[in-house]
C-alpha cells in the first residue's frame, strides 16, 4: 500500500512541477502583454478577452472532466495577479 502510495505522490510531484513551469512561461508572455499595453496606453484589464477565456475553458474542463467552478476560479486567480502585474507596469512608465 505504501509503495503506491509513494508511486502516486511522485507523479503528483511531476505534475506540480510542470505547473509551476506552465505558470513561469505564461507569466512570461502575459508581462510581455503588460508592457505593450503600458506602451500603448491600452487598460490593464480586458473583461471581454477574460469572459471568452472563461467560456472556453469552461467547456475544457467539462470534457476533461475537471470540476468547471473550479476551472473558472483558477483562471480568475491567475488573470487578478496579471492585472496586478500590468497595473505595476503601466504605473512604472508613469
Ligand atoms: C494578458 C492580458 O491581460 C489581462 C490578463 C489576461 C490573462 O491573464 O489571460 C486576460 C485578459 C486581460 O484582462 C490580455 O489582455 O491578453
Amino acid at each position: 500500500m505504501l509503495e503506491e502510495l509513494y508511486a502516486i505522490r511522485g507523479s503528483i510531484d511531476n505534475f506540480d512541477a510542470t505547473l509551476v513551469y506552465l505558470l513561469a512561461e505564461r507569466f512570461k508572455c502575459t508581462q510581455r502583454v503588460g508592457r505593450l499595453k503600458a506602451e500603448h496606453s491600452l487598460p490593464p484589464s480586458d473583461p471581454g478577452r477574460e469572459a471568452a477565456q472563461i467560456k472556453r475553458l469552461r467547456t475544457l474542463a467539462e470534457d476533461a472532466e475537471l470540476d468547471p467552478a473550479f476551472a473558472e476560479k483558477f483562471l480568475n486567480f491567475i488573470v487578478s495577479e496579471v492585472i496586478q502585474h500590468h497595473r505595476a507596469i503601466a504605473a512604472d512608465r508613469a
